[in-house]
């Protein structure tokens, strides 16, 4: 690597003061090397055995379990999440790893009878040569480990570029990997700024499938850029989210406002399944905003390395400053502030992090920005409805369709929710945030491109070509 590559800096969102590291502002010819590497490194790896792959993340889990706790530490003081909202991503890396190790050592193709005699057809799958996997900073070590994961099962090589927040993570992984046995060139990290790097691996024409994570502006500005290559490639889109979660006439209103507080100020509201839209039926809403206001007192907000702290601070500056601005906008569109809407001063614990309330806005109505549009913090939008049917038609009303939950004891009610609502998760009774790596994930409408799922035995279909072979004798 050139002597004169510029480096900048990783700070602390919780206490700027602290740098955690420095990382190079890599250029477009770091890039096409990286791509080079991979494209060389694919031909061998793309023939190992697939009992050969899972034997290295298996001892990548391995590694990954015995370090948990420094890695939690380090997540924690990256992107300024709790260290039990950190652990449960080291967690659930190392359950990603082994369940895609078992997947790729199970069956793949099928055998499909023929219309002739003494003919055998198969279908088989091979990998489809250099993914491009760009992250966004906050799920920096799970969300790209269920990208990375199935990618290099499956026997593809990969150029991931991080959020340049959350290099340092990143890295960790990358070292785990090679440290259990990944060969050289397999998983190539590529940190700096997206206009360069980024671009780079969106255009560049040896790349064979992007997936990417992030905004939806993002997404659409990649989206574009492919389809003016004169070629067809694979692209994966996970976009943002509005999400919604309704409380029911017949549901638990306790169990709602739990489930409510833990979706849309825990991970400090920066989850993609966040919840950011509550509605409540128009004759409870009193008496569940009163009880709403006082259990949000209680989360506590901090330096997310303290024990009992529920809420750390807002990833970076940017962040922190588009949330105080949609609290701007909220409150000039006539939306009423019932709680929070500042940041936190006034203190040495947090006068140099990130740190906002967790807020609440009464009185939101669908045409207003704070109920439409993607805020990525922890501010909360309180509406009210009359029928199921109408708080249906408001959790549709957005251009968004990631998640969506309905907090109900009647079954019945419970299937109309998933069945109408434009979503690709739907939760009962459980909270917005929290998705398991065995089951398919992917938002519809403006969350994503929907053509291939993430995570679940379906991740193998992205990162994957089927073959049809006719076998005569
Ligand atoms: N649907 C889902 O599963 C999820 C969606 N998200 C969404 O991610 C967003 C937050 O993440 P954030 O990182 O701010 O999102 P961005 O879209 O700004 O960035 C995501 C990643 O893309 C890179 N990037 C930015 N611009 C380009 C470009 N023009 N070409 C190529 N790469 C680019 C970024 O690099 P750099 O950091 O250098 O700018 C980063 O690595 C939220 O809107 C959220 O909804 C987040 C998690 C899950
Ligand atoms: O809620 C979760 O478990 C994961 C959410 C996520 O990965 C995201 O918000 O990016």
């Amino acid at each position: 690597m050139p002597k004169d590559r510029e480096y900048y800096e990783i700070r602390n969102p919780a206490d700027t003061r602290q740098i955690i590291s420095k990382f190079p502002k890599l250029a477009r010819d770091d890039v096409k090397a990286a791509i080079s590497i991979a494209k060389d490194a694919f031909q061998k790896w793309s023939k190992t055995l697939p009992v050969e792959r899972a034997k290295i993340l298996y001892k990548t889990a391995e590694i990954i379990e015995s370090r948990a706790n420094d890695l939690a530490r380090l997540l924690t003081m990256e992107e300024g999440k709790t260290l039990n909202d950190s652990v449960f991503e080291v967690v659930r890396t190392a359950n990603l790893l082994r369940f895609y190790a078992g997947l790729i050592t199970r069956a793949q193709g099928k055998v499909i009878p023929s219309q002739d005699r003494n003919t055998i057809i198969l279908t088989t799958r091979e990998p489809l040569g250099v993914i491009a996997v760009i992250t966004p900073w906050n799920f920096p070590l799970s969300l790209p480990a269920w990208k990375v994961i199935p990618a290099i099962a499956t026997g593809n090589t990969v150029v991931w570029k991080p959020a340049s927040i959350t290099p340092t993570i990143a890295l960790e992984l990358v070292k785990v990997f090679y440290e259990a046995g990944l060969p050289e060139g397999v998983l190539n990290l590529v940190t700096g700024p997206a206009s360069e790097v980024g671009d780079e691996l969106v255009t560049n024409k040896e790349i064979d499938a992007i997936t990417f994570t992030g905004s939806l502006q993002t997404g659409k500005e990649i989206n574009e850029k492919i389809g003016r290559q004169n070629r067809f490639i694979r692209i994966q889109l996970e976009l943002g989210g509005k999400n919604a979660t309704i409380l029911s006439k017949n549901g638990d209103a306790d169990l709602a406002i739990e489930l409510t507080v833990r979706s849309a100020f825990g991970l400090t509201g920066q989850a993609c399944t966040a919840t950011s839209r509550f509605l409540v039926p128009e004759d409870m809403h009193d008496e569940v905003l009163n009880k709403l206001v006082e259990r949000t007192k209680k989360v506590v907000v901090g330096n997310g390395l303290k024990n009992g702290v529920d809420m750390g601070p807002l990833a970076s500056r940017e962040q922190y400053e588009k949330v105080l601005s949609y609290i701007e906008i909220g409150k000039n569109e006539g939306a009423k502030l019932v709680y929070g809407g500042q940041p936190i001063r006034g203190d040495e614990e947090f006068d140099y992090g990130y740190f906002v309330m967790p807020t609440i806005f009464d009185q939101v109505t669908s045409d207003m920005r704070i109920a439409k549009e993607e805020i990525f913090g922890p501010v909360l939008a309180v509406m009210t409805y009359r029928t199921l049917d109408e708080a249906i038609d408001i959790v549709n009303s957005t251009e968004y369709g990631l998640i969506a939950g309905i907090i109900t004891k009647d079954i019945s009610e419970a299937a109309r929710f998933a069945e109408n609502v434009k979503a690709g998760v739907i939760k009962v009774n459980k909270p917005t945030i929290g998705l398991e790596p065995w089951v398919p994930y992917g938002g519809v409408k403006s969350s994503g491109n929907d053509v291939y799922k993430e995570m679940g035995e379906e991740a193998i279909e992205f990162f994957t070509k089927i073959k049809a072979t006719y076998i005569g004798y």
